[in-house]
């Protein structure tokens, strides 16, 4: 069943089972609004081999709830109100034309989880989006599930903070064809007991899509079990120094450990094989010396 999944082709790549892991730097806030920060960070994602960079796009006025706008809070910038630092930190369409840019530039693609449905007509009308991530944060809102489906473009639909039941009305939106779920538990930094990585291949079988895995857990091993395990698509949050200002910037990381990770990631795929048993090259010549007795 797993590997007569059809892949999900993304622009060039194809996210499915026997693809290359779709690897993913999640950039999300941790470019602090600074769009040289967030270069940098297509370039980390670059010399690690992944193939995709994600943002997060939110219009903060609808966003952020209305009993949080006028909340002080300290930033790099000074004392500002919540609804300013958001303003603050968002981009817009000249950061994102450079992105687009510089993404085309350095050979990565792109795209955001939008957090609006204002958000879906800024990444459709102005970039022709590649494709959505869904936030886990996003699944019970339908609204702007309907509208992301409605781009008609590819899904990456994270689970986070859901059970059986939330996931069967949030998969119903969408076009099975263009879907692809990733398992994910939204608690950051993630500890092992709360990662569940059999959901993995427990939502392939239940949905018949291709499933991958968004992290929030410190390290590697997980993320390499999630693609033994199946994971088509690996995606984690990536930072230029984990010690830089942000809420997500501790549990992201660093350059040298993200490009560790898809290195990785491409040896397990050589790997993994394709399953049939037979005598490997390398062993022939160890039959000979070390089998007493041939069939
Ligand atoms: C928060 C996000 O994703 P996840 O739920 O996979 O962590 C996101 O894509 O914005």
């Amino acid at each position: 069943m797993t590997d007569q999944l059809a892949p999900v082709a993304i622009g060039e790549h194809l996210v499915g089972p026997n693809q290359p892991v779709y690897m993913i730097g999640e950039i999300g806030i941790n470019h602090n609004g600074d769009v040289d920060i967030a270069k940098q960070l297509m370039d980390v994602a670059v010399t690690a081999g992944a193939q995709a960079v994600k943002f997060q796009k939110r219009n903060p006025e609808v966003a952020v709830p209305e009993h949080q706008k006028s909340k002080m809070r300290s930033t790099p910038w000074g004392e500002m109100t919540y609804i300013d630092y958001k303003h603050r930190v968002e981009f817009g369409i000249d950061e994102y034309t450079e992105i687009d840019r510089y993404a085309k530039e350095v050979g990565l693609q792109w795209f955001a989880s939008p957090w609006d449905t204002d958000s879906v007509d800024f990444l459709e009308n102005e970039f022709d989006a590649l494709t959505y991530k869904v936030a886990s944060a996003s699944l019970t809102d339908f609204e702007l599930l309907r509208a992301i489906a409605a781009t008609g473009e590819p899904v990456l639909c994270s689970s986070g903070m859901s059970d059986w039941e939330t996931l069967d009305r949030a998969v119903e939106v969408f076009d099975r064809d263009k879907l692809v779920l990733m398992h994910a538990t939204s608690t950051y930094p993630l500890p092992p007991e709360e990662v569940n990585l059999k959901a993995i291949p427990a939502m392939r079988e239940r949905y018949g899509v291709p499933v991958g895995y968004s992290g929030h857990e410190l390290g590697l091993e997980i993320s390499f079990a999630a693609a033994a395990l199946g994971a088509v698509t690996i995606e984690r949050h990536i930072t230029l120094d984990s010690s830089m200002w942000g809420s997500d910037q501790s549990a992201s990381m660093e350059p040298r450990e993200f490009a560790s990770l898809v290195k990785g990631i491409r040896v397990l795929e050589t790997a993994f094989g394709d399953g049939q048993k037979r005598v490997m090259p390398g062993e022939e010549s160890k039959i000979d010396s070390l089998r007493k007795v041939t069939a």
